[in-house]
């Protein structure tokens, strides 16, 4: 479960981009986080896995107190909770398989860091994330040779690979074409369904938050003003979320 009670953002400059958030997110659930560019969306996802720090307020992660890790035990909860970017950050010049096994690097011992040694579970394993993401005939293709879905579907098996309980996705379908927008789409509802794994995303395509996400929170102006199954979202709510510039929003997208 994700908590957050009371939590405000500042950032250094003294901009405030969450007030007073109150969220709570149980383990399952598949959760678009909506709203104009700047509202917020991107540094409500990012405080959940401490890319950035909560200025004030309580942000739990199950029984653990995000705000107060440190060090070592904010790598622990990065282990639990996978993240999935824009831009796939996938390392171009090798395998995908080589991608996915990267995943298994900060759990190694130092001697087979320094010489890739991975073993042959870590193989497996690494092979099977490939596979449950339809990628599988992809293993040994260097990924700067694949297309951007095919690539994307690489980053989430390297997620997938390390077994987290929740996934956080940064506009993930941001710089695809609609058709692979779409599929990625399917392949987190696919993960969320046959893995229970919670899944927020923060995502500009309102149609495909509506169709694929089960739940909707709409930001604006660093506040949660809309809060609820994607089923129940109309166009008036939609309005609200977006400040009176949904088409704009619409035809950006
Ligand atoms: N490091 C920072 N320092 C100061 N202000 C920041 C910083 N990062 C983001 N902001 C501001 O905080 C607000 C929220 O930013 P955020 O990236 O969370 O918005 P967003 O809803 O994800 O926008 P977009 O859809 O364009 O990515 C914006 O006004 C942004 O300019």
């Amino acid at each position: 479960m994700i908590k957050f009670q009371g939590v405000h953002k500042e950032y250094d400059n003294g901009f405030v981009a969450l007030k007073d958030i109150d969220l709570t997110i149980e383990q399952g659930e598949f959760v678009a986080v909506i709203g104009l560019s700047g509202a917020g969306k991107s540094t409500l996802i990012r405080c959940i896995n401490r890319m950035h720090d909560i200025s004030s307020g309580s942000l739990m992660v199950d029984d653990v107190d995000v705000s107060k890790l440190r060090g070592k035990e904010i790598r622990n909860l990065r282990r639990r909770i996978g993240m999935i970017f824009q831009s796939f950050n996938l390392v171009s010049r090798i395998s995908s398989l080589k991608n996915v096994l990267v995943s298994f690097v900060p759990e190694m011992p130092f001697w087979r860091k320094i010489f890739g040694l991975y073993t042959k579970e870590q193989k497996i394993k690494a092979l099977e994330a490939l596979d449950r993401m339809n990628i599988l005939d992809k293993a040994f293709i260097r990924v700067d040779q694949l297309s951007g879905g095919q690539q994307q579907r690489v980053a989430l098996a390297r997620t997938l690979a390390q077994k987290p309980s929740i996934i956080l996705a940064d506009e993930p379908v941001a710089s695809l074409d609609p058709v692979t927008a779409t599929q990625v789409m399917k392949d987190f509802q696919k993960i969320n369904e046959e893995l229970n794994m919670t899944i927020i995303i923060n995502i500009h395509h309102v149609d495909l938050a509506l169709e694929y996400a089960t739940r909707v929170v709409g930001i604006r102006s660093g506040e949660i003003v809309y809060d609820g199954p994607s089923s129940e979202v109309t166009k008036e709510i939609l309005e609200h979320i977006y400040n009176g510039k949904l088409e704009e929003e619409l035809s950006a997208n």
